[in-house]
C-alpha cells in the first residue's frame, strides 16, 4: 500500500444510495469534515450503476486526497484507477487481486472474528485486516461478532487494523484503545442527523493517547 495514505481515522463506507448526484453530495459532506478513507459499497446496485458511481466518486476523492476503495470488485477498482479494493470471503482471492492491482494498492480483507483468516490474508498480500461486527449493526444485523481481544492480538500482523459493525461515536473509544487504526462506519455517519458532526465525533476518538 502506498505509504502516502494516512493509517488512522474514519473509514467512511457509502450507504446504498441509488441517486448518483445525491451520493456525491452526501460523500462530499463527510470528506469535507475529515473522513480519512472512503469505501464505495452499494449492494443492491446494478453493475452499470456501480461503475457509474465508482467513476463519479473518483475525482471527488482525489480532490480531498482521500483514497477510494471499491467493495467486492477489484476489477472495477482497476478499471477506474481507484486506490484499492475490499474483499470479503466470497469476493475472490486476495493474492490474485494483489497481483492485478499492484503493490501500491490498498487491499483490504474481511476477517470477521477469525485470527487465522487475518494471518492468511496478510500472507496473500492484504494491506489491512478488518474485524467485526463489534456491535449490532443496523446495516448488517446478522454479521458475525468479534472481540476486542482479537483486535489487540492482531497487532502482531503489522498491518492496519480496521474495526467495523455498529460503531457509533459513543462506543468507538474502546476499539481505538484496543488498537483499531481505522473505524469503518456506514449508518453512524450517513444516517446521522448531521453527518459532518458525526464524522468529527469519530475523528475525536483518535485524539486520546492509546
Ligand atoms: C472495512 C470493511 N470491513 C468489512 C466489510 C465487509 O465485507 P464483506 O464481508 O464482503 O461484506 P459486504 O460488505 O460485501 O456485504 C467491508 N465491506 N468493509
Ligand atoms: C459491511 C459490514 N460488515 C460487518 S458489519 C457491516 C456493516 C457496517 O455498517 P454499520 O456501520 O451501519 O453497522
Ligand atoms: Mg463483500
Amino acid at each position: 500500500m502506498n505509504p502516502r495514505w494516512p493509517r488512522r481515522g474514519l473509514y467512511a463506507i457509502t450507504p446504498d444510495e441509488a441517486d448518483t448526484g445525491r451520493l456525491l453530495a452526501r460523500v462530499e459532506t463527510v470528506l469535507r469534515a475529515g473522513a480519512t478513507w472512503l469505501q464505495y459499497r452499494n449492494k443492491p446496485a446494478s453493475e452499470d450503476l456501480r461503475a457509474e458511481q465508482a467513476l463519479a466518486l473518483q475525482p471527488l476523492c482525489r480532490s480531498f486526497d482521500v483514497p477510494l476503495i471499491i467493495n467486492d470488485d477489484w476489477a472495477l477498482a482497476a478499471a477506474i484507477g481507484a486506490a484499492g479494493a475490499h474483499l470479503g470471503e466470497d469476493d475472490g482471492e486476495i493474492a490474485l487481486a494483489r497481483h492485478e492491482l499492484g503493490p501500491e494498492a490498498i487491499l483490504g480483507a474481511s476477517c470477521y472474528d477469525d485470527a487465522g483468516l487475518a494471518r492468511q490474508a496478510v500472507f496473500a498480500g492484504a494491506s489491512y485486516v478488518a474485524f467485526g461486527a463489534f456491535f449490532p449493526s443496523p446495516t448488517k444485523p446478522h454479521a458475525r461478532r468479534a472481540t476486542l481481544d482479537l483486535l489487540r492480538t492482531a497487532a502482531v500482523l503489522g498491518v492496519p487494523r480496521v474495526a467495523i459493525g455498529g460503531i457509533t461515536p459513543d462506543n468507538a473509544r474502546p476499539l481505538v484503545e484496543a488498537g483499531a487504526d481505522l473505524l469503518a462506519v456506514i449508518s453512524g455517519v450517513f444516517d446521522a442527523p448531521d453527518p459532518a458532526a458525526a464524522t468529527r465525533a469519530y475523528i475525536s476518538c483518535f485524539e486520546e493517547p492509546r
